[in-house]
């Protein structure tokens, strides 16, 4: 019952002959390697060098020297030198030289060579293991392993995770000398069941000290049996790092160990100290100044430095936001030039990139919080962005595709000012903020036509130009609406800027914040339609811009930020804070049409306001002063004229009594007295108290007055019977 060659399906199983000798023949080149090795082994040092040179030497007719020369490798540099024979001899090696002293030579000689003398076929499987800590390391010895091992008929492969793991497995047995990087070996280790490197002759680690440092401790899975070759431009000698490699007696080779520096001699190096803002404007300088230059920065040069005739603006990365893009491009198209800024995007970036650009709230937070010159400030561009967002109104704008909030590519709107306008606009604007600018005032009159060197008539005219290109200008702002043909397209073109900007004023700037589109690799404008059309419609997005566009309105009219307004008892409205200016100089100050401030001026007012404050104070403690007076007066009044009452009493039962001991009228005030004690109070004063005696207490007074009178006369003049 057994099956027979002419059984059905016979034909699928593998001839067990013909495997057989596929076998034999393995293992006897197996064993025939062993054998040799052995021997190797068993022979003295000199013995074997002398074999290998007269071996070599039996090769030197077929070696190409014009292939060696080629890559202008003359003579060993000394790591090789001093590595590549402890290498051959099998020996652990750590390897440490300066940077570009030749390490890559010095351990990828040694793999081939050893694999050479074991006539490594593509059959044994993976031989050596080159792993660097970088992708970029590991293309770059890859590529030298190409170039040297051309003549070679060993399989090299690069495993660095550019192609997907499946890809990789499927080729990975197949090679002899794998340079890859540690994650990617430790994941096809851990993922690739077919993979092993049992047959490991030779692990090579480049830059060991990273490579430990980025945690490839996974030699557990190599065999123990193998050589191990470590290079790096620093020397490491930890014991803990060396034994997680398991070296068996290496041999440490610091090629630079005297040097002075670990750098390589014929390196210049310079440096010079100097403050953060001279460094700046060093590199300014050099690169504004050079007529062809490229400037390869990063986002810190984004943001401010204004640098003139800068053609183009590549940007490598992609922005993060949109505010980022605006930064990096606003680098180039200065001042009255063209420029053009360039986005290179990975396919996911082109959605991210979609996204942000469609988003109206970047735009919307930007415009609101800058006027266009602030911007401009901000930027460190002057007064470029008002230039060309005019120069944009003004062009014809057939090459520049604005975008639609339906992604439609639509044209802007149709130029209303000429090219004179937009000059002298230049030429006012530019003035005006270099006022700014230099935070002074502007030159009045004679100053100012001294420096300018224009007679009064020119100064008027000039006057009279500014006037005039301001009405010209709150034209052209006006006359931009009407301009829109009256159809679909228009409606959606004034829709455009809503897009960004959500209050009237902005929607004049909107040109110049809205993002143009030139679909440089010719992107199919579709997917981008189906990413907005999963966002909000459009016209709800307008009704809730619309309504935050109310209710900011409404906020900025009834609102001032840190504004305190209080009322007083009378009704009236007084600022608190930020405090008012009281003095009589403000008015004459806020006439002065100067675009900075005068600080000699400032002094002046302040100095008045501190008078004026202390005046004021001065009043307010005199009047408190005089309240606290006249109360105690009332007080002492209320007190005699109760003591006086009792004695008015007492006098008329002494008038009766006849007894002239009985009364003293000197406990009696004088009025004389109390009239000379307030002789230093002002006539007003006395009106003022006179005023306070209710009328019935005057009679009062008066009476006691000529009572006092009539006593002192009758003590005088006593009466005799
Ligand atoms: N024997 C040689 N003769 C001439 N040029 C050589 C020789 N060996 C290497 N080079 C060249 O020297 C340069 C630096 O070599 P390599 O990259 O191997 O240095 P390295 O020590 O690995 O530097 P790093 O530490 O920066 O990686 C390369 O351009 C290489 O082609």
């Amino acid at each position: 019952m057994g099956k027979t060659a002419d059984s059905p399906g016979s034909g699928a199983q593998p001839d067990p002959l013909q495997s057989f000798n596929r076998w034999k023949k393995k293992y006897s080149h197996r064993q025939k390697k062993k054998k040799q090795l052995r021997k190797q082994l068993k022979k003295p040092k000199w013995q074997v060098g002398c074999e290998g040179i007269s071996r070599l030497m039996q090769n030197y007719e077929k070696i190409n020297v014009n292939e060696i020369t080629r890559f202008s490798y003359r003579l060993v540099t000394e790591i090789q030198k001093q590595t590549t024979g402890l290498a051959l001899q099998g020996k652990d090696v750590l390897g440490a030289a300066k940077t570009g002293s030749g390490k890559t030579l010095a351990f990828l000689v040694p793999v081939q060579e050893a694999l050479y003398r074991l006539q490594w076929t593509s059959t044994d499987g993976l031989g050596v293991l080159i792993i660097s800590p970088m992708r970029e390391l590991a293309y770059q010895n890859f590529e030298v392993l190409q170039k040297v091992g051309k003549n070679h008929g060993f399989s090299a492969g690069l495993i660095i995770g550019a192609k997907d793991l499946k890809y990789e497995a499927e080729r990975i047995n197949n090679i002899n000398i794998l340079v890859c990087t540690p994650g990617r070996l430790l994941q096809h280790m851990d993922e690739t069941a077919s993979f092993h490197a049992t047959d490991l002759q030779m692990l090579v680690l480049d830059e060991v000290d990273r490579t430990l440092d980025m945690g490839f401790t996974d030699t557990e899975n190599l065999p123990k049996k193998h050589q191990t070759l470590l290079f790096s431009a620093t020397q490491t000698k930890s014991v803990k790092d060396l034994a997680r490699l398991s070296l068996k007696n290496p041999e440490y080779v610091w090629v630079h160990k005297k040097a002075k520096c670990s750098t390589p001699a014929t390196l210049e190096q310079n440096y010079i100290v100097c403050e953060q803002q001279q460094k700046m404007s060093c590199f300014y300088n050099e690169f504004v100044h050079n007529t062809a230059a490229v400037l390869f920065a990063t986002d810190s040069a984004a943001r401010g430095p204004d640098f003139p005739g800068v053609n183009w603006t590549p940007q490598f990365d992609c922005p993060e936001d949109a505010n980022t893009y605006i930064h990096r491009a606003g680098r180039t198209a200065g001042y009255k030039e063209d420029g053009e800024t360039l986005l290179i995007l990975l396919a996911s970036e082109k959605k991210k990139i979609g996204i942000f650009f469609s988003s109206r709230s970047q735009f919307k937070r930007n415009s609101s919080k800058l006027s266009i010159p602030e911007y401009a400030l901000s930027l460190g561009l002057a007064v470029a962005p008002c230039i060309r967002f005019l120069q944009k109104v003004q062009k014809q704008p057939i090459k520049e595709l604005v975008m639609s909030q339906a992604d439609e590519v639509i044209e802007s709107m149709a130029p209303s000012l000429t090219e004179d306008e937009v000059e002298e606009f230049r030429v006012f604007s530019n003035e005006k903020m270099s006022i700014l600018l230099k935070g002074g005032k502007r030159l009045k009159g004679a100053e100012h036509r001294l420096a300018n060197n224009t007679s009064d008539e020119e100064q008027e005219e000039e006057e009279d130009d500014e006037e005039e290109m301001e009405e010209k200008l709150a034209k052209a702002k006006g006359s931009q609406a009407p301009s829109l043909p009256n159809t679909s397209e228009a409606q959606k073109i004034k829709e455009v800027p809503m897009q960004f900007l959500d209050r009237d004023e902005e929607e004049e700037n909107a040109d110049f914040l809205k993002v143009k589109w030139h679909n440089v690799f010719g992107f199919d404008l579709k997917e981008e339609k189906t990413l907005q059309k999963k966002e909000p419609s459009k016209s709800s997005i307008k009704k809730n811009s619309d309504q935050s566009c109310r209710s900011k309105k409404s906020n900025e009219e009834n609102f001032k930020v840190n504004k305190k307004i209080t009322g007083t008892d009378e009704g009236e409205l007084v600022q608190q804070w930020p405090q008012m200016q009281k003095s009589a100089i403000k008015d004459a100050e806020e006439d002065d049409d100067t675009g900075g401030i005068n600080l000699d001026k400032a002094k002046g007012r302040l100095q008045e306001e501190d008078k004026f404050d202390k005046e004021e104070y001065r009043k307010k403690i005199k009047a408190k002063h005089q309240e606290e007076r006249l109360k105690e007066r009332e007080a002492r009044r209320e007190a005699n004229k109760r003591q006086a009452k009792a004695k008015g009493e007492e006098e008329a039962f002494l008038d009766w009594n006849d007894d002239d001991d009985g009364f003293d009228p000197s406990t009696l005030p004088d009025p004389d007295k109390y009239r000379s004690s307030e002789d230093s109070d002002s006539e007003d004063m006395e009106n003022e108290i006179s005023q306070m005696w209710p009328t019935n207490m005057l009679h009062l007074k008066h009476t006691i007055s000529t009572l006092i009178v009539f006593f002192k006369f009758w003590k005088q003049n006593p009466v005799t019977s």
